[in-house]
């Protein structure tokens, strides 16, 4: 099947089923892979996309339809992992042999980019990973792929047991791919209450919310800041959702491409699961653990955002009592900051004159750039934050009488 091909049968299949795309809206090759382009203006306010609830992937819908094709009872997984699974079978299971239709989504999967087109670490060279030694990002690839090929491990049993010959075909590429989809086009489940919120899928602090496909709107692709509306909605009958849908607040003109707001994501994890960074992105951020001390884990802005209860923690385990108003504890609060943000600063891998050089490909460089310029300019944040509580910390020793001369080691 030809690519329009896919893209007219993947359309018409969302409007059979109640949805579909805003009449001057063409799903088409657009700067950054497939993308919606408005074939005529559009003005503000205006429904883009919309996905109906049948269509949605959920956790619930993929255990439902896996567990029917393998006969599985009981099965313990992942949200994840049912709907990589659900997303895999697609792949190993001709149409044939799912006389029960139990796999319902063959038109999207179809639209979906092909493993050669995606660009998450996980797919990046021995050589480029290596480029990111020294960063968060390159511990937390390593970390994924050893979580995900473990899932994959546990599915593919599962699969052979049910049916060997499905099992044998279950290559680690199958998986991957699916997983990686979720990361990138997944949208939190809170959507699908009657008060859509959009919180972060990987948040620690909401175990309920889950990653769910919704078929149509993740054809946008994200532009930052971008005012855009989820509307969720209901039946007269039961008031139940029936769709979800995406309005953009922006007119857009005939030819210009339409976007969605992923969020304010930081380029650590517009890299680790999207694929792409932005340049000097205002969101990025560092993420920062005290040895030996709570465990916390403190997320830092540009401009030092968020560091006040970094600091507050590393005081406190510099003085005896509650007095944090101790010079000398100021004193060595600051310069345990400026040690540990100064040999961060120095892991960060090295800047090549030309990142686009032979042996990174233009656009693992591109990310490779404006997330170490994001690390860097947030850790000299941090420094210059550390410094400042230095400055204060020699004005009280002034003011308690004495006269404080730090010696700069480096
Ligand atoms: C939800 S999909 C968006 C639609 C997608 N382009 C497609 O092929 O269906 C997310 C993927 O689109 C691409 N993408 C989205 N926004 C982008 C941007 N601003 N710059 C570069 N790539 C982007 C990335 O590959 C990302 O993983």
């Amino acid at each position: 099947m030809s690519e329009n091909t896919k893209v007219t049968a993947f359309k018409a299949w969302l409007t059979q089923n109640g949805g579909g795309f805003h009449p001057q809206a063409s799903y088409i090759q657009a700067a950054s892979g497939l993308g919606l382009i408005a074939c005529q203006d559009i003005p503000p306010d205006e429904e883009i996309v919309s996905c109906p609830i049948e269509l949605v992937v959920s956790p619930s819908l993929a255990r439902d339809a896996v567990s029917r094709l393998l006969g599985l009872q009981d099965c313990s997984l992942s949200s994840r992992q049912w709907i990589s699974l659900y997303l895999s079978l697609h792949q190993l299971v001709e149409s044939n042999d799912d006389p029960e239709k139990c796999l319902k989504h063959r038109p999207y999967g179809d639209i979906l980019p092909s493993p050669g087109d995606l660009s998450t670490p996980l797919y990046f060279t021995t050589e480029e990973l290596e480029r990111f030694k020294g960063t968060n990002l390159y511990g937390a690839t390593q970390d994924r792929i050893r979580d995900w090929q473990e899932e994959w491990q546990e599915c593919r049993q599962l699969v052979s047991q049910s049916n060997p010959a499905w099992g044998a075909k279950f290559e680690w590429k199958i998986y991957l791919a699916s997983a990686t989809y979720i990361g990138s086009r997944a949208f939190p489940s809170s959507l699908l209450s009657s008060d859509p919120t959009l919180p972060r899928l990987d948040s620690d602090n909401d175990e309920t919310i889950d990653p769910i496909l919704l078929p149509g709107i993740d054809c946008l692709n994200h532009a930052r800041g971008q005012p855009v509306s989820w509307i969720s909605h209901s039946t007269t009958k039961d008031n139940g959702i029936s769709k979800i849908s995406l309005v953009v607040h922006r007119s857009v003109s005939a030819g210009q491409e339409i976007f969605n707001n992923y969020g304010p994501k930081p380029n650590s994890e517009l890299v680790l699961s999207y694929g792409f960074s932005l340049a000097n992105n205002p969101d990025d951020s560092i993420i920062l653990k005290l040895g030996g001390v709570s465990g916390k884990k403190w997320q830092i802005g540009r401009l030092a955002q968020g560091a006040d209860g970094l600091w507050k923690e590393i005081l406190e385990a510099m003085t005896d009592d509650e007095s944090t108003n101790d010079y000398e504890a100021i004193l060595d609060a600051s310069g345990a900051l400026q040690d540990m943000v100064k040999t961060s600063i120095r892991r960060l891998p090295a800047m090549d004159k030309n990142p686009t050089g032979q042996s990174l490909r233009p656009h693992v460089a591109t990310m490779l750039q404006d997330y170490v310029e994001g690390q860097a300019a947030t850790f000299q944040s941090l420094l210059d934050f550390a410094e400042k509580k230095e400055q204060e910390g020699i004005a009280l020793a002034k003011e308690a009488g004495f006269e404080l001369v730090i010696e700069d080691e480096d």
